[in-house]
C-alpha cells in the first residue's frame, strides 16, 4: 500500500496496560511512523495532557485518596484534555497518539479499587460527550492492549524507576486492573486490538505495525521502516 493510500482524516488511538506493559517504549515510535508518513501527530497522555490535567495528575499519583476522589480527579482531567487538547486536534485532522484514555479508569478504579463501574459509566458519558464528536460520545477510533501477565510486568519494573501509588500496588491489584481491561476489550471489541506484550520488543512491533496497515492508517513501507526508538 502506498502512503497515498492511507487514510488521511483526524484518528484518536489510545495506548493501554497495566504498568510496565511497554507503552511508552513504543509510542514514540509510533508517532514518529505517522510523521514519516507526513501526518501531524499529537502525543500527549492521561491523567495529563494539559496544563491543569497535570496537576490533576501529580494528585492523583502521589496523594491518597478514596476512590470516588480519584474517579473524580481522572475524569475532571479528562474533560479538560479532551476539549482543549484532542477535539481541537482532531478536528485539524492530526493523530492523536493518547497514552491511556478511560478504559484506564475502568482498569484502575473499577478492577483495581473495586470502585462502581455504573458511576464510572454514567461519568464517562459526561464527559465525553462533546457536540465535536461524530457520536453522541467521544471513544477512540482504536484502543491498542498491551496484554502481558501481571508477572511479567513487575519483572521488568523491579528497579526501573521510582514506584507511584499504582506502580506501588501488589500483584493482587494488578491482576484486578488486567480482568479490568480484558471486560472492557470483551464488551467493545471492535475498539479493541490486543498485543501479546510478552513478546520481545521487535515481535511487539511488529503486532503493533501490522494492526495500523490493515487499517490502512500506516503504509507498509513506512512501518517496515521504523521501530521503537
Ligand atoms: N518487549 C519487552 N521486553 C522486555 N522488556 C521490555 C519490553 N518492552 C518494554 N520493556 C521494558 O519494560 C519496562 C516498562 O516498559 P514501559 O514501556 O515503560 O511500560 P509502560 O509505559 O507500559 O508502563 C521498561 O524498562 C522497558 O524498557
Ligand atoms: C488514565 C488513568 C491512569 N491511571 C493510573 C495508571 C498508571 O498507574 C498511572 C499513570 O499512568 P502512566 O502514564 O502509564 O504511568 P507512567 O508514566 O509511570 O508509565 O495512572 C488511573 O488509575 N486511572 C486513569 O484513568
Amino acid at each position: 500500500m502506498s502512503p497515498e493510500a492511507t487514510t488521511s482524516r483526524g484518528l484518536f488511538i489510545s495506548f493501554e496496560g497495566i504498568d510496565g506493559a511497554g507503552k511508552s517504549t513504543h509510542i514514540d515510535g509510533l508517532a514518529k511512523a505517522f510523521r514519516d508518513q507526513g501526518r501531524t501527530v499529537t502525543l500527549t497522555r492521561e491523567p495529563g495532557g494539559t496544563p491543569l490535567a497535570e496537576k490533576l495528575r501529580t494528585m492523583v499519583l502521589g496523594d491518597p485518596m478514596d476512590p470516588l476522589t480519584e474517579s473524580l480527579l481522572v475524569f475532571a482531567a479528562r474533560r479538560d484534555h479532551l476539549v482543549t487538547v484532542i477535539e481541537p486536534a482532531l478536528a485539524r485532522g492530526e493523530v492523536v497518539l493518547c497514552d491511556r484514555f478511560t478504559d484506564a479508569t475502568f482498569a484502575y478504579q473499577g478492577g483495581g479499587r473495586g470502585f462502581d463501574l455504573q458511576v464510572l459509566g454514567t461519568l464517562e458519558r459526561w464527559v465525553q460527550t462533546t457536540p465535536a464528536a461524530e457520536t453522541s460520545l467521544r471513544q477512540p477510533d482504536l484502543t491498542v492492549w498491551f496484554d502481558l501477565p501481571p508477572e511479567t510486568a513487575a519483572a521488568r519494573l523491579a528497579d526501573a524507576r521510582t514506584p507511584d501509588r499504582f506502580e506501588a500496588q501488589p500483584l493482587e491489584f494488578f491482576r484486578r486492573v488486567a480482568a479490568g481491561y480484558a471486560a472492557r476489550a470483551e464488551a467493545q471489541p471492535a475498539r479493541f486490538a490486543r498485543i501479546q506484550a510478552d513478546q520481545t520488543r521487535h515481535q511487539v512491533w511488529q503486532q503493533l505495525t501490522a494492526t495500523f496497515v490493515r487499517r490502512g492508517w500506516l503504509s507498509i513501507m513506512v512501518a517496515a521502516n521504523s521501530g521503537p526508538t
